[in-house]
Formats: C-alpha cells, sequence, structure tokens
C-alpha cells in the first residue's frame, strides 16, 4: 500500500514556466492589491500565479490522501451497506470478510483500509466500525470506547509531531468524519443517541444520518427529520458543519443549505438494478425499485456530494485545525508545557482491537 499524506503546497523558487494549457487571465484579472486593501493596479504580464492549482493537482496525483471514516449506530442499520455505497466498492469490515456471528459483549473498534484510485488520484480510505455499540442491555457509558479511540488517534499524531526525527510524511489515522446512524423509529431519539451526540460532537466532525429511510413515508420521513432537528437543538448538539467554521459569507451560505436539509435520511445498498435501461444501485421492493442515487427516493446523493465532493478536504482541515489543535494544546498546557512524551496520554495507552 502506498504512503499518503495530504498535499503540501512548496512552489519552486523560480517563476514557474507558463503551462502550454494556461490561457493567459484578461487584463481585468491580473491585478495587484496594497496590503491596506487600498487601490489596485493591474499587473505588467503574465506571472504565473494560478499554476499553483495544477502544482498542488501534480502532488495530490503523486502522493494521495488518507481519509478516515467512522461508522456507529446499532447493528443492523445499514453501516456497512452505507459505506460501500458511498465509495462504490466494497470497503466495509463486514465486505473484507472481517465478519463475526455474535454480538460483541462490549464495543469493539475495528479499522480496514482500502485504496480507492479515480482520475488518476488514490485515497487510502479507513472505515472504522463500532460493532457492539448499542446492543448491549445497559449501553450506558457505550460512547466512551469511541471517544477513546479518538483521542488515541490525536495523542499517536501528536508524538508523532513532537519526535526530534520526525518521519517525512506522519501516519493520519485521526477521524476525519463520524457518521452516526440514527434507527428510522418515527419517535424520538434515544437517550443514547442524545448521549453520544452530545459527547462526541465537541472532539470529532459528527454527521447524523437517518438509516434505512425507506422504511419511513415521505410524511413519516419529513415529520421524524423535523423532530430529530428539534430534539438536537434543544439537546445543544451541534454537527458539521457547524455555524462557527463558516469562513466567510459564501461558506455561510452553502453550509446553511447543507444544516437546514441534515439530518439525510439515506438508503444504502450495494446491488444494481435495471431501471429505465438503466443500471442503477437501489433496493428491489415488491412495489418497485428504491434507487439510492435519486433525489426523489432519498437523500443518499445529498450526503454523498456533501461528503465527498464538496466538505472533504473541509473535514480533513476541521479535524486538524480544530479538533487535534484543541487537544494538542490542552495536552501541552495539562503537561505544563512540558514534552507529552513525558506523562501518559490522558485516554490510557492503546487497547483497540485495530
Ligand atoms: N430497508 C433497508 N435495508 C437496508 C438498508 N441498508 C442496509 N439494509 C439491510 O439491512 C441489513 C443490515 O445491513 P448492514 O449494512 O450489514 O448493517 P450494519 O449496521 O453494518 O450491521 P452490523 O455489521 O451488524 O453492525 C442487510 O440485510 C442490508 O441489506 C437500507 O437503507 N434500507
Amino acid at each position: 500500500m502506498s504512503e499518503m499524506a495530504p498535499p503540501e503546497v512548496r512552489p519552486k523558487p523560480a517563476i514557474p514556466a507558463k503551462p502550454p494549457h494556461a490561457v493567459p487571465p484578461s487584463a481585468s484579472t491580473l491585478s495587484i492589491q496594497g496590503s491596506g486593501g487600498g487601490p489596485s493596479s493591474a499587473l505588467l504580464g503574465y506571472i504565473g500565479i494560478d499554476t499553483i492549482i495544477q502544482q498542488m493537482r501534480k502532488k495530490t496525483m503523486k502522493v494521495g490522501f488518507d481519509f478516515n471514516i467512522m461508522i456507529v449506530g446499532h447493528s443492523g442499520l445499514g453501516k456497512s451497506t452505507l459505506v460501500n455505497t458511498l465509495f462504490k466498492s466494497q470497503v466495509s469490515r463486514r465486505s473484507s470478510g472481517w465478519t463475526c456471528e455474535r454480538i460483541p459483549k462490549t464495543v469493539e473498534i475495528k479499522s480496514v483500509s482500502h485504496v480507492i484510485e479515480e482520475g488518476g488520484v488514490k485515497m487510502k480510505l479507513t472505515v472504522i466500525d463500532t460493532p457492539g455499540f448499542g446492543d448491549q442491555i445497559n449501553n450506558e457509558n457505550c460512547w466512551e470506547p469511541v471517544s477513546k479511540y479518538i483521542s488515541e488517534q490525536y495523542e499517536k499524531f501528536l508524538k508523532e509531531e513532537m519526535n526530534i526525527a520526525r518521519k517525512k510524511r506522519i501516519p493520519d489515522t485521526r477521524i476525519h468524519c463520524c457518521l452516526y446512524f440514527i434507527s428510522p423509529t418515527g419517535h424520538s431519539l434515544r437517550q443514547l443517541d442524545v448521549e453520544f451526540m452530545k459527547r462526541l460532537s465537541s472532539v470529532v466532525n459528527l454527521v447524523p444520518v437517518i438509516a434505512k429511510s425507506d422504511t419511513l413515508t415521505p410524511e413519516e420521513k419529513n415529520e421524524f427529520k423535523q423532530r430529530v432537528r428539534k430534539e438536537l437543538e434543544t439537546s445543544g448538539i451541534e454537527f458539521y458543519p457547524q455555524k462557527e467554521f463558516d469562513e466567510d459569507i459564501e461558506d455561510k451560505n452553502e453550509n446553511n443549505k447543507i444544516r437546514e436539509a441534515m439530518p439525510f435520511a439515506v438508503v444504502g445498498s450495494d446491488k444494481e438494478y435495471q431501471v429505465n435501461n438503466k443500471r442503477v444501485l437501489g433496493r428491489k421492493t415488491p412495489w418497485g425499485v428504491v434507487e439510492v442515487e435519486n433525489p426523489n427516493h432519498c437523500e443518499f446523493a445529498q450526503l454523498r456530494d456533501f461528503l465527498i465532493r464538496s466538505h472533504l478536504q473541509d473535514l480533513k482541515e476541521v479535524t486538524h485545525n480544530i479538533y487535534y489543535e484543541t487537544y494538542r494544546a490542552k495536552r501541552l498546557n495539562d503537561n505544563g508545557g512540558l514534552h507529552p512524551l513525558t506523562c501518559s496520554a490522558p485516554a490510557g495507552p492503546s487497547e483497540s482491537n485495530v
């Protein structure tokens, strides 16, 4: 498996030659602005600043990148099926032949990695599953092993960063996104749902979804969504993308639309059916095929577009700049500014089953 890391921007010292396919921008887009936001004037010719995009693209294509997604929810909610549907491949723990017939007696953390390549870009995808979550008679504190695992990954990264001889690329096992599966009961959230999301939303990018939404009628689905949204609000649970991390008005407008549509009511399937002469991913019922990518049938496509096509890089940046940074600062503060290797992590040594 190839070594992966987020793209690094390291422009060459000399002004790059204008690539043959780069079209020089019109005079109106060539400008220089004073540091105080003063009047701008036109540049005298093409420099090549815009080639940074091609340079970043080339670099990303060479090294690839990591993406770590955690799936949480009780057994049978369609977690494995949904990640397979999201990445159009068999990436879940179950698909990797890692099955256990019985429900574990405690929450376990299992991770499985794959390299997915599309358009010449490689992504090392790690799916972290949590079998046993919510499946016990007493589910009190069942968020603890998940929270501990998330902290351990921050600690691992911090230790690598603090080493004198650092690796060229620090392996990134931090969770970039935690998909939380809400049962399509049509009733209220369970105590466990509220407890988990309350605890975890301050340490990881939390994205709640309503699982198996094909089991609800459109009216039930809308009512349930409204109820869940209200309950999340009254419990003070902030999910990703949080308002406070919107960077500008454009971000805010785009994210407001997403926030208003969440939690997405999804359907997963890794089976294809023929519908109107097209192969579509769907679930066959006696009344027809529920097409997972059809926005009239469910909100899977919205979730996929948001997680992968518009916010994947942001999920990684928020993880690094907000959650990891908060962990790092607290860890160094708690240790009186000393090297964190001189005392053990608050989460304790790793015991997870990875
Ligand atoms: N109706 C419906 N069934 C689904 C959906 N997604 C998955 N299923 C079915 O639900 C069952 C469980 O799906 P899994 O993906 O294995 O669920 P899981 O949450 O990963 O289960 P565990 O591995 O036991 O935690 C399978 O029979 C799936 O075919 C869905 O969106 N709607």
